[in-house]
């Protein structure tokens, strides 16, 4: 047998940091998920117990930490090439980093129409994430995302025309609800150092926001025709909006409401255009999946 593959380190290393504005008073905070995983010349630690050539996964993690306190933690793509950077610098038999950095929302709070100076609250389950791959070989890769953005439309949404033989039995409509979680992802275009990760550093907020925005506008706006047609709007939007980014990719289940039929009940109209009263369903859902890169 021989090792086809190896990578380890510490995962789920949660890590808050605040920032203090003396000039304000204001503070700001983060909050994140940060995995590390290593890959380089560890192979004698699998195949002859070899610990030598291991930095600890504890190590790792006291790392993620000595790098928050070094460097910003925003945008998280910046910290994440920090991160892996530091890695190569440090081990010279360490050939590249992945690290994977899930940031969670800690949205400020507004007291009587003020932003309050350091109070904030958790609105919803979404995260800004990024992944990193920093290696000798080809750089700093960096993939950004939107994940758990949950959003539902009421009407606005059709789906018809579709192929009908003898393994269908979906009704073709003009007007239903669509309801998904976005998963959105964007890759950027290699940067060679972190020098110039940092060149232009904020146009990973700026991506962050418009591919954000142009999700939520789009979902509202377009009358969709389909998951797939919708979903193709959006990625050619944040195209032709971050110049640096490469490939825009979407995966969006489709959580499906059936209506219910109510007539057996003294007659009640509560199917088509007299619907209001669904079963939303866990289970199955569509997922619908693309990637859409610069033609
Ligand atoms: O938007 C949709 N796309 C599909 O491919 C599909 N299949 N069933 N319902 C669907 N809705």
């Amino acid at each position: 047998a021989r090792l086809a593959a190896a990578r380890y380190g510490k995962d789920n290393v949660r890590v808050y940091k605040v920032h203090k504005d003396e000039a304000t008073g204001t503070q700001s905070v983060t909050e994140m998920t940060v995995c590390c995983l290593l890959e380089g010349q560890i192979e004698t630690s699998y195949t002859e117990a070899d610990n030598s050539v291991v930095v600890a996964t504890d190590s790792i993690k006291n790392t993620i930490y000595i790098k928050a306190k070094e460097h910003p933690v925003n945008p998280p793509e910046l910290y994440a090439a920090h991160l892996g950077q530091h890695f190569l610098d440090k081990y010279p038999h360490i050939n590249a980093a992945n690290i994977k950095v899930i940031v969670h929302r800690w949205t400020r709070i507004n007291i009587d129409g003020k932003p309050h100076p350091h109070s904030f609250y958790r609105d919803g389950n979404e995260t800004r994430n990024v992944e990193a791959r920093v290696s000798r070989e080809a750089g700093i890769e960096l993939k950004s995302a939107i994940q758990g953005l949950s959003v539902l439309k009421s009407t606005g949404s059709a789906f018809h025309g579709f192929v009908r033989d003898e393994y269908t039995t979906l009704g073709e409509t003009w007007d239903r609800i669509l309801s998904t979680d976005v998963d959105a992802t964007w890759n950027w275009k290699t940067f060679a150092t972190v020098t110039d990760v940092e060149k232009g550093v904020e146009r990973f907020d700026q991506a962050f926001e418009a591919a954000r925005n142009i999700t939520l506008k789009t979902f509202a706006e377009d009358e969709s025709a389909s998951v797939q047609n919708t979903m193709y709007k959006m990625c050619e939007e944040i195209l032709e909006k971050a110049a640096e980014v490469e490939v825009v990719g979407y995966s969006l289940p489709n959580k499906h409401y059936f209506e219910i039929d109510l007539s057996w009940h003294k007659g009640y109209k509560n199917t088509g255009k007299d619907a209001e009263v669904y079963a939303p369903q866990s289970g199955p859902n569509g997922l619908i999946k693309c990637e859409v890169a610069r033609s």
